[in-house]
């Protein structure tokens, strides 16, 4: 790995930021830095890696990899997007896994940097076409019924809400399934998840160790139905500072009184432990109330009358078919062609021979509208429009 990748010197020569692909090698500049995005050097995964030449320092560098890495396919593109955004256009792959983006700089990127203390970290999201909807954020202290009334949510909307299943360090109580209610996890283990960049948020509650981990955000983005997060006010704090976009709802109880009377009639902690989530209560309530995390506080008195209004700022009018997302679409991508960009569209350009004629076609795809991006899932992608031209016409 000493020598600088070869486009390097020519690239520079021609002004060009996007190097053509090498071996099915991809090389981008963004900076003094080079992104090159292939198959690993040791060919023992069949994930695509990313090396970084540091043109300054004439020195290579491998980065903390974040978020699901793509498969290896029959060859990509990679087009350069604002500075901090490779998109990598897939050859020959299924029409859900055929756009993907490397996040080189974006706020999740810097964070993670941060927090991680290394040199370089890159993160990859995957591309879906169309919308989805925003996460939902759910706090509040402990047996205030933020459980009970996420439960009513996916119950009555199957089809739209489904759960991020956070990871807990805590053992679970009688009724609950790994993998359901949590993935109930050695604290070791969380800490090297969450020292290898693995978790979106991550918080101490309680005396225990909670976090949401990217996988699971982005299980949840890949059913097209909306992500809900039951998580603390420091957790949510974070939600609040990334990239993701979420609203935020904060439930109170009617009185600590009435608190400690469902944390009891629950009877699913100690009695140690149920002094412990009341002494925490008020100092959550507070901060719920005056952090300007969130959007919407709700009393959760009468139960029926809080689901109501929960409803109400999900803009649901009670019928269980509302705002019904599907999933996202894919794109159906020939599996050779070339890819050019102008402004904010993505040229895709192939060739195919039916009945003896040959049909030029072009997929515009459109990235002037992208959302989200690592952790979790790049939206927005637009299919603008679809042209074939048969023999004869040269207008491509
Ligand atoms: N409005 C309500 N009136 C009376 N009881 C309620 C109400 N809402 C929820 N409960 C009950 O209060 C208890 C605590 O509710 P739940 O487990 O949903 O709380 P939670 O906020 O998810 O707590 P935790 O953060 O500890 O998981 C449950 O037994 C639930 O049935
Ligand atoms: N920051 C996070 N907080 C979380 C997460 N999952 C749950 N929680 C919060 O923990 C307490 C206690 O939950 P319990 O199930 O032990 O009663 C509660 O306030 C939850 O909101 C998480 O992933 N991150």
């Amino acid at each position: 790995m000493g020598e600088a990748p070869a486009c390097v010197a020519n690239d520079l020569q021609n002004g060009s930021p996007n190097l053509k692909s090498k071996d099915g090698e991809t090389s981008t500049i963004i900076g003094d830095k080079v992104y090159v995005i292939g198959r690993a050097d040791d060919a023992s995964t069949l994930l695509l890696a990313v090396k970084i030449y540091n043109k300054f320092t004439g020195k290579w560098v491998i980065p903390t990899v974040l978020g699901t890495r793509p498969e290896i396919c029959k060859g990509h593109s990679a087009v350069l997007l604002n500075e901090d955004r490779i998109m990598i256009i897939k050859k020959g792959s299924t029409p859900d896994d055929c756009i993907w983006f490397l996040e080189v700089n974006n706020k999740f990127v810097k964070e993670q940097t941060q927090n991680l203390g290394t040199d370089e970290v890159v993160a990859w999201s995957k591309g879906v076409r169309g919308d989805t909807e925003k996460l939902l954020v759910i706090s509040g202290p402990s047996g205030v019924g933020k459980g009970t009334l996420i439960s009513m949510l996916m119950e009555e909307f199957p089809s739209m809400f489904a759960f991020s299943v956070s990871h807990t360090s805590r053992s679970p109580r009688g009724m609950e399934k790994d993998g359901v209610h949590y993935h109930f996890t050695e604290r070791s283990v969380m800490e090297k998840g969450i020292k290898d960049g693995k978790f979106l948020e991550f918080s101490e509650v309680h005396g225990n160790l909670y976090g949401t981990s990217i996988e699971a955000v982005e299980a949840v983005a890949d059913t097209g139905k909306r992500c809900i997060l039951d998580i603390d006010v420091k957790g949510a704090r974070k939600v609040r500072d990334s990239s993701f976009e979420a609203i935020f709802i904060f439930l109170c109880p009617p009185s600590m009184k009435e608190l400690e009377q469902r944390l009891r009639a629950r009877g699913t902690e100690t009695e140690e432990q149920i002094l412990k989530r009341l002494r925490n209560a008020e100092a959550e309530i507070e901060q719920g109330k005056s952090s300007g995390i969130y959007d919407h506080v709700l009393y959760n008195d009468n139960l029926e009358e809080c689901y109501k209004n929960l409803k109400k700022v999900l803009g649901l009018n009670g019928s269980a078919t509302a705002n019904h997302k599907t999933t996202p679409k894919g794109i159906d991508l020939p599996p050779h062609h070339s890819v050019s960009k102008v402004d904010n569209k993505i040229l895709i350009k192939s060739e195919t021979l039916e009945l003896g004629e040959t049909s030029k076609n072009l997929i515009i795809l459109d990235v002037s509208k992208l959302k989200g991006g690592a952790p979790g899932r790049t939206r927005g992608l637009n299919v603008y429009a679809i042209y074939s031209f048969s023999n004869g016409l040269n207008g491509i």
